[in-house]
């Protein structure tokens, strides 16, 4: 079951959620305290990590036969309910289910209240449209409470192209009331320098949050070092290899913590040249990995001064549309809601 759809429990809960079983629980059952460093340094910190893992990873780890993953496996799996469950149930589950503010009531309302927990949302679009503005927003509305359409969690943010400014956090959790300092202790924050090292980071995310409650996880952006880390058609394959492999860990720590996962990405000129495509149409990196890896896509770009333009152009259960928003001061509001000048231009 998926933390997002567990009920809070006495002073564990968090906005519907409790955190997840630390992998300590299995010493003195099917693991030695050895293993259990091993599993932990391996990114494995939690009972749902090595729950939703292939035995094939789990004996990848050091000191791990394959008749220990095998007996890891029987005794988690009696702990972690993974079988079938009823629609009723989980439709009871998905009404729990936490959204965070993106400051703006328009796009909240076409991505059916904000942000969702427990999946992963892209954003994508040519540079200044506002992928890196709603990052900084999102660190700060996942940190209030729920009935403020917060997540009631910290936010861990992956930064690659080294954009973070927590002086923007600061104006922006004042337009919340917020205390600046709390804010921005409760961002973790990381510059990753190559696609390796983006990857690493996950395995210290999943320790980190098992200690402490997130709400959020940012990568700003996701596919910007595997441009410059492959290169070429002969590294094609490679790169679109690795890049799975990190989007289906950010997926684990999804389901795992029950966290809202926000990657952006950049936009190239198509070469499908397919017929009826407008001559300067511009399609998301990735390809396909990172088009099924995204449960709710999102295009962003310009519109008039300091407006943006937001469309859903995937997403499991809401239409395609627009919602225009604009980038002020203290962080993303609707049009005309805020204090934006409209004359970024
Ligand atoms: N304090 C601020 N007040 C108002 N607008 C701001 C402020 N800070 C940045 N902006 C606007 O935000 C836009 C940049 O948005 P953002 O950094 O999110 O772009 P991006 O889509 O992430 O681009 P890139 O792909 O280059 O990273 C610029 O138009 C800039 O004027």
């Amino acid at each position: 079951m998926s933390q997002a759809s567990q009920q809070s429990q006495g002073d564990d809960g968090y906005a519907g959620r409790v955190l997840p079983q630390p992998v300590t629980v299995l010493e003195g059952h099917c693991c030695t305290k050895k293993d259990i460093e091993k599993l932990v340094e391996a990114g494995y910190a939690t009972l749902e990590a090595v729950a939703y893992t292939p035995k094939k990873l789990l004996c990848q780890v050091k000191g791990i036969s394959e008749a220990k993953a095998d007996k890891i496996i029987a005794h988690v799996s009696k702990m972690i309910p993974m079988g079938f469950t009823t629609a009723t149930e989980f439709h009871a589950r998905r009404a729990d289910l936490v959204m965070i503010t993106t400051g703006s009531t328009a796009l909240d309302n076409i991505l059916g209240g904000g942000i969702e927990t427990g999946a992963i949302t892209e954003l994508y679009g040519e540079f200044r449209t506002g992928k890196s503005q709603i990052c900084h927003q999102l660190a700060v509305t996942c940190q209030l409470p729920v009935d403020m359409k917060g997540g009631e969690g910290k936010c861990l943010y992956i930064d690659t192209e080294g954009t973070f400014r927590p002086e923007r956090l600061l104006a922006i959790s004042e337009r919340y009331g917020m205390n600046g300092e709390d804010v921005l202790d409760n961002v973790a924050y990381a510059r990753a320098y190559n696609a390796d090292h983006q990857s690493q980071l996950l395995v210290l995310a999943g320790a980190m949050m098992s200690e402490s409650r997130f709400s959020l996880i940012i990568v700003d952006s996701v596919t910007s070092l595997y441009r410059t880390d492959y290169s070429g058609r002969g590294e094609l394959s490679a790169r679109q290899m690795h890049l799975a492999k990190f989007l289906r860990s950010l997926m684990r720590l999804a389901d795992e913590f029950g966290v809202a996962v926000v990657v952006t990405n950049q936009v190239v000129a198509s070469v499908d040249n397919a017929p009826g495509a407008p001559a300067d149409a511009r399609k998301p990196i990735g390809g396909n990995i990172m088009a099924h890896a995204s449960t709710t896509r999102i295009s962003m770009r310009k519109g008039r001064g300091a407006e943006r333009i937001a469309r859903i152009v995937d997403s499991p259960c809401m239409p395609e549309a627009d919602a225009k928003f604009q980038i002020t001061a203290q962080g993303i509001t609707d049009v005309n809601n805020g204090d934006g000048d409209g004359d970024d231009d």
